[in-house]
């Protein structure tokens, strides 16, 4: 691919002068020259200025803080003792934390330069980061909030073993990300604990305008360093990479999925694709279904979400990224992998749906085009009010081109797949029907993209009423609607109800099968006792002779059931039993002992001969 990356001099041009083994190890990078924002912000820096930077994404933004905390390390007189640090960098998520510590590792491969730890949890507890910090004695710390914070300040009985007081540089990766609410106690917590003589450095691609959070940082006196991109053509600005290519598609809701095959059938030469998901739950679920459908035969995916445990995560991270490009692979995730990552070789980004939060839409997209490569990133917009944020969009800056990727619009083809392969959505509540967990997990999806639309930053333009819920569930497969509130008096014609046996309808699993099946006996166990309670009643008012006996007679069957329902509980396990046998052999032997108590009691009154209560009895046992 052609790189247009701006360049903006070479590396000795720098003043103050980079380090011999830094320009060194950029030459083995073959970066020849810097990038803008490396050009303007490291310097400053490097001069101990507070900067806040702004620049698009893929241009280089975390050399741009690296570096300055290189040469700024190295270049102390006194060396930091084993527990002291001399520099924080804290990012939103362990993927990105990940990816800084391997950037600073290339530069820092001699032993005698300064040393950095990844600090993330997930894979390890604290003890196990306690223990590798005291071993390392690391000056630079990398990691996600909460792990830090219980590091740097301690947690419960768990004392801090860093000492901060010599630290010389906060960073902040994704700022706005992390400035957000979600992790602003952690971070006050932990920039509290930090000498107020440092430098602090904010960079992002989408960074905040609010004064109140940068001085909520501790910055001073900071310099504003924002890069600017013009259209190539236009020269307009625009805040996403020049050579990134931004196109949306306007369909109906149930028409999603086709078009998502479409773009990757019909795409010749990208090889990588991102598609971005509302939630988890939506990416569990379409996993499944793309993993089985034939248009996606030979297509290698994967799915990433931050539900997912650190070492899956990590795995499914490391393998897409390793993938070659010879053919092509998709990763389906979710925001968790939005911000800052730097995968080589990603062709396209695709957004099922816009992200809630605005900030995120361009971080999605900087997932390509990267470092002056082309790429391609496409939205899929709901035909109808969703159409507003391309407008929006542009209000911001962000250059967005209608494509034309429009299906035929007439219904018997509307979710017809070009490929041939039939009704696309029939194809997909086929594979729905295969197997019950996927209809446990379409409904979870489909419950969490409903709640996921309710709570868009832009709630002007995303609102559930102008959403056809009918035709998501639809595009999702579902069977039948779920039961929420978002949906209590919901009528639609765009949703037909398949009706399934749901006693029936099995799990592919057969453990989960089999627990399902013991669930249904035991509910229709106790279903079959109290009907059978019940219809006692009535025959016998409260109080009458037959009550009274009645009243014994469930004494006796109390008594029998505590030790039959044991046993024929056990049995159930047996393979060969159905649950609806189940009731039939509660219901026969309970008929033969009931009959062998009214020959019990025959015998008792003499009205018959012990010989005739015997022979009763003995031919009955032989019917087991
Ligand atoms: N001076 C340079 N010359 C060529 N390539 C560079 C240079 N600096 C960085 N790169 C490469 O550019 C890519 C993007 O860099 P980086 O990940 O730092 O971008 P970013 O601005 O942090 O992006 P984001 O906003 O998504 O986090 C990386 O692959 C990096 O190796």
């Amino acid at each position: 691919m052609s790189t247009t990356f701006a360049k903006a001099g070479t590396w000795d041009s720098l003043e103050p002068k980079l380090s011999p083994f830094v320009l060194e190890t950029l030459a083995t990078l073959g970066f020849s020259e810097m990038t803008p924002v490396q050009a303007s912000a490291i310097p400053l820096f490097m001069k101990n200025k507070d900067v806040v930077v702004e620049a698009v994404t893929g241009s280089g933004k975390t050399l741009a803080f690296v570096i300055p905390i290189i040469e700024k390390l190295t270049s102390r007189k006194k060396r930091l003792a084993k527990n002291e640090i001399g520099a924080l960098v804290i990012t939103p998520t362990r993927e990105l934390a990940q990816q800084i510590s391997s950037v600073f590792s290339i530069f820092l491969k001699d032993p005698s330069l300064p040393k950095h730890a990844l600090i993330i949890g997930g894979t390890t507890t604290l003890h196990d980061d306690i223990a590798e910090f005291k071993e390392l004695g690391p000056d630079i710390l990398i990691g996600t909030p909460g792990r830090l914070q219980d590091l740097l300040i301690g947690k419960g009985s768990t004392k801090s073993v860093v000492n901060t007081k010599e630290l010389e540089i906060l960073v902040l990766d994704e700022a706005d990300r992390l400035l957000d609410m979600g992790f602003s106690q952690t971070l006050d917590n932990i920039i509290t604990h930090l000498p107020k003589q440092r430098r602090t450095g904010l960079f992002s691609a989408t960074m905040t305008d609010s004064i109140s959070e940068v001085i909520r940082v501790g910055l001073r006196n900071q310099v504003k360093v924002v890069v600017k991109v013009e259209d190539i053509i236009s020269k307009d600005e625009q805040r996403t990479p020049a050579t990134l290519d931004i196109g949306c598609i306007v369909c109906e809701p149930h028409q999603k999925l086709a078009q998502l095959i479409r773009i990757i059938n019909r795409e010749k030469t990208a090889r990588k694709y991102i598609v971005y998901y509302a939630t988890c739950a939506c990416v569990d679920y379409f996993y499944k279904i793309l993993t089985k459908l034939p248009q996606l035969k030979g297509i290698s995916i994967h799915s990433l979400h931050g539900k997912m445990d650190t070492k899956r995560r990590t795995a499914t991270y490391q393998s897409f990224i390793n993938l070659p490009t010879t053919s092509k692979a998709l990763l389906l995730c979710t925001d968790v992998a939005a911000r800052g990552l730097d995968m080589p070789d990603v062709d396209s980004i695709i957004q099922m749906d816009p992200p809630q939060d605005p900030k995120v839409f361009s971080h999605r997209c900087g997932r390509t085009a990267r470092a002056g490569k082309k790429g391609k990133a496409i939205l899929l917009l709901v035909k109808g009010r969703e159409e507003v944020y391309i407008d929006f969009l542009k209000i911001r800056k962000i250059p967005v081109r209608l494509l034309s990727y429009i299906l035929p619009d007439n219904s018997e083809t509307q979710d017809t797949v070009d490929e041939g392969n039939g009704n696309l959505l029939k194809q997909v509540q086929d594979i729905v029907l295969a197997d019950r967990d996927l209809h446990d997990k379409g409904t979870k999806a489909f419950v969490s993209y409903v709640r996921f639309y309710t709570k868009h930053d832009a709630s002007y333009i995303f609102r559930l009423k102008d959403l056809d819920l009918g035709k998501v569930a639809k595009g999702y497969g579902l069977l039948r609607l779920p039961k929420m509130p978002e949906l209590k008096d919901y009528k639609t014609n765009n949703f037909e109800e398949f009706t399934v046996d749901m006693d029936e309808y099995k799990y592919a699993d057969k453990s989960r099968e089999k627990k399902r099946r013991q669930k249904l006996s035991e509910k229709n166990l106790k279903y079959a006792m109290q009907s059978d309670k019940i219809y006692k009643r009535r025959q016998h008012p409260k109080g009458s002779w037959s009550a009274k006996k009645l009243a014994k007679q469930r004494k006796v069957e109390r008594k029998f059931k505590k030790t039959r329902k044991k046993e024929f509980l056990k049995k159930r396990n047996a393979d060969d039993m159905m649950s609806s046998n189940v009731i039939d052999v509660v219901g026969d032997e309970w008929e033969e002992l009931q009959k062998e108590e009214r020959l019990a009691k025959k015998l008792k009154k003499g009205k018959i001969k012990k010989e005739e209560y015997e022979k009763e009895i003995g031919l009955n046992n032989n019917l087991d």
